[in-house]
């Protein structure tokens, strides 16, 4: 007897990003230093306690912030040279979902990014309902934004920057808020983007299927491998 076996999921594509040299100061004060970093991997997790520069790093990988020293290279584009084209094929989730939405209902806000990038209204209307279809919420497109949870927020948050299909996608604990079902919602729709992810978080179980876990300390990295050794690094550091 035969048995048919379903071919495993391709891998998510990976967009190179690597960090030469960064350093950043804010306001006089040296928060990340010496940062080396070639980002080879589909998913990749930061973690750190509070205050070690996280965030900051994050916020180098689209241009948000620019280093004080080093390059930051996106598929060989310089961050400092080429934020836009940057910021286009990288986006960002911020810890607050009310940081990026915008519009009064859902679907005005969803469909707002893709106007942007010059899609038809009725190629967007498309795009936004089978979104949210995707993520079984097919009926929320006349919601009020401000009636919604704050994990349907930061689902719709995810879904904007996906809608523009971006290469990689940087998370910056964008779970923190969000109850257990809504957290594995969130992951669920995460796992199953087809571009590379890259997630700051405090919630250590959420990495555990990643392919690398960065360990940010005081400004630098302490630790890079896998979840389970960068994991181990990191509750060792706070014993
Ligand atoms: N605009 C700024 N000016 C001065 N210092 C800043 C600024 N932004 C961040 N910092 C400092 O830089 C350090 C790193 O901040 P960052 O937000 O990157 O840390 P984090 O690891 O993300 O922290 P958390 O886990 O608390 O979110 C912190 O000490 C913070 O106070």
């Amino acid at each position: 007897m035969s048995v048919a076996l379903s071919a495993p999921p391709a891998p998510a594509p990976v967009l190179p990003i690597d960090l030469e040299g960064v350093g950043v100061d804010l306001d006089g004060r040296t928060v990340l230093d010496g940062i080396d970093l070639r980002l080879r991997e589909a998913r990749i997790g930061v973690i750190g306690a509070n205050g070690s520069g996280k965030s900051t790093l994050a916020r180098l990988l689209n241009a948000l912030q620019l280093p004080s020293r080093g390059r930051v290279k996106v598929d060989r584009s310089d961050t400092r040279s080429d934020a836009r084209a940057i910021r286009r094929r990288v986006g960002f989730v911020f810890q607050n979902p009310d940081n990026q939405i915008v519009y009064p209902t859902v679907a005005e806000d969803l469909a707002f990014g893709l106007k942007n990038i010059g899609c038809g209204r009725e190629e967007s209307e498309r795009r936004v309902a089978r979104a949210l279809s995707r993520h079984g919420m097919a009926d929320f497109g006349p919601r009020a934004v401000h009636q919604l949870s704050g994990g349907e927020k930061q689902l719709i948050a995810l879904m904007g920057v996906t809608l523009m299909e971006p290469d990689c996608i940087v998370l910056d604990e964008p779970t923190t808020a969000l109850d257990l079902r809504h957290r594995r919602r969130f992951m669920a729709a995460l796992e199953s983007m087809d571009c590379t992810v890259i997630m700051v978080t405090h919630d250590l179980d959420a990495l555990r299927s990643f392919d690398r876990v960065i360990l940010l300390e005081d400004g630098a990295v302490r630790a890079d491998g896998s979840p389970a050794a960068s994991i181990a690094a990191y509750v060792r550091s706070c014993t």
